[in-house]
């Protein structure tokens, strides 16, 4: 492209802003740091929507806003340029044209009309589904809560959902069954997009999906209100897949919070409240994650690692039987033991065995040789195991080798994700 066209380009995710968008009433509640919820944010991935190299051509300052309702998800689409290139041999990109095929075709690009409709949402919205769980949060900075959580999300311990300084947040099951909720998810899946690498949008004729949507919920200021406004921070979906010979495997598929909300804790607790709803369905033998994200699977191994620790794996006396070179009756023990515990709890072999290795490297004395050495070889054997094929093909020295940098920089990412988790 000549230098002169190079200048009609725009970075798709750059031009493209989002924003949720909540009544002025309902915003003036929020503290400085919460106001994060209310501004403006870019997609990290525009490519499925404006093409692999994320270029618009054809505009000069271009500005492409998509606003949501922030609970209904309801859209206002507005489109500004300084100027257009109007050249029959380079014609600009037809932007509205493009996101019409990814958006429902009901958004508005009154800018009057769209307030008017934020102002009926937000007290009127109501999250679609059953509501299976819940937590709190100290409203980020207000004076009463100074210093007690800097806008972290609370064990939920000290505070009640109906403390003045509480801000809750909730979430929400729904299927294709329940009402409302195909158009909803309509509206929701664009994130799917923005925000997940190789995102794409789920097939509403598999009738099995499962979705777990998050809000937070606010009471509307004024004084004698008694209106309680949602607002949508992210949500999960799962599918079940037949699993021989009665269950269901559940397999997680999409897992997104929106940007405004992460590094709060919500990824965290969505994730742990799926987990335990898995838990808790018979029909359920095990959760497993299609093609994770790494933010996404440190937040999953930070959780599990939780999870297993607070029911108590690392004070049961087989945790650490037949590691490393042992006789026959504590190898087989070990391998019974891992079984039984890796069903109660539903975790997906691969991941299980992670899991352990980090809990036992937790535990580790590193000053004492043998035992390190046990557990390098208790280590190496499941990768040689996972990587058979390739290693299989290699000479005996060359496998030495390939199988100790794996180790090393496995070994490594452990050390990485124990610290994030325990420190
Ligand atoms: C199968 C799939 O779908 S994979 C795709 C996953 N999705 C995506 O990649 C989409 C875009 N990203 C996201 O949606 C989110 O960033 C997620 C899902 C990856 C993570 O969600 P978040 O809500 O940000 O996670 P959460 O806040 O629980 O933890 C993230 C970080 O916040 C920190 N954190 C956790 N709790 C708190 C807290 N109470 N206060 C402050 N920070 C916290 C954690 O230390 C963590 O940081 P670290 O990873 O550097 O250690």
């Amino acid at each position: 492209m000549s230098e002169d066209l190079a200048e009609w380009l725009s970075d798709s995710n750059e031009a493209l802003s989002l924003q949720l968008v909540r009544d002025p009433e309902d915003e003036d509640v929020l503290y400085a740091q919460e106001k994060r919820a209310i501004e403006p944010f870019h997609p990290t991935f525009t490519y499925p929507i404006f093409g692999e190299r994320e270029k618009i051509f054809g505009y000069k300052g271009l500005d492409i806003q998509l606003q949501f309702a922030s609970g209904s998800l309801r859209q206002f689409l507005s489109i500004t340029y300084d100027s257009k290139l109007n050249s029959p041999a380079t014609p600009s990109d037809e932007i509205e044209g493009t996101l019409y095929k990814f958006i429902p075709p009901d958004y508005t690009k009154s800018e009057m009309d769209f307030s008017k409709l934020v102002e009926k949402d937000s007290s009127e919205f109501k999250p679609l589904g059953e509501k299976i769980g819940s937590y709190v949060r100290p409203a980020a900075t207000s004076s009463k809560s100074k210093g007690k959580g800097k806008g972290k999300v609370s064990n939920g311990e000290e505070l009640k959902e109906d403390d003045e300084n509480a801000v809750v947040f909730e979430m929400y099951k729904a299927t294709w069954n329940t009402p409302g909720f195909r158009e909803y998810h309509r509206r929701m899946q664009l994130f799917i997009l923005l925000f997940i690498e190789g995102g794409s949008y789920v097939h509403e004729d598999e009738d099995s999906w499962e979705f777990i949507t998050l809000y937070e919920k606010r009471k509307r200021p004024a004084a004698d209100s008694d209106i309680w406004t949602y607002h949508f921070v992210g949500y999960v979906s799962v599918y079940p897949f037949w699993c021989y010979p009665d269950q269901v495997r559940l397999r997680l598929s999409q897992f997104v919070i929106l940007p405004p909300y992460q590094n709060q804790g919500h990824g965290s607790k969505l994730y742990s409240t799926l987990f335990s709803q898995m838990l808790s369905r018979p029909e359920v033998a095990e959760l497993t994650v299609e093609d994770p994200a790494e933010a996404f699977e440190d937040l999953r191994d930070r959780n599990d690692l939780r999870f297993l620790v607070s029911n108590g794996i690392l004070d049961d006396p087989k945790f650490s039987i037949g590691i490393g070179p042992s006789d026959e009756l504590s190898r087989s023990e070990r391998v019974k033991w891992e079984s039984e515990i890796r069903k109660k709890y539903k975790i997906t072999q691969r991941q299980f065995d992670r899991l352990l290795e980090m809990l036992l490297l937790k535990q580790l004395d590193l000053k004492d040789e043998k035992e390190l050495k046990k557990y390098r070889l208790h280590v190496k054997a499941r990768l040689y195991r996972f990587n058979y094929e390739m290693l299989s093909q290699m000479t005996l020295e060359e496998r030495k080798e390939a199988l100790a940098k794996t180790y090393e920089s496995v070994v490594e990412d452990y050390e990485r994700i124990l610290e994030m988790t325990f420190h």
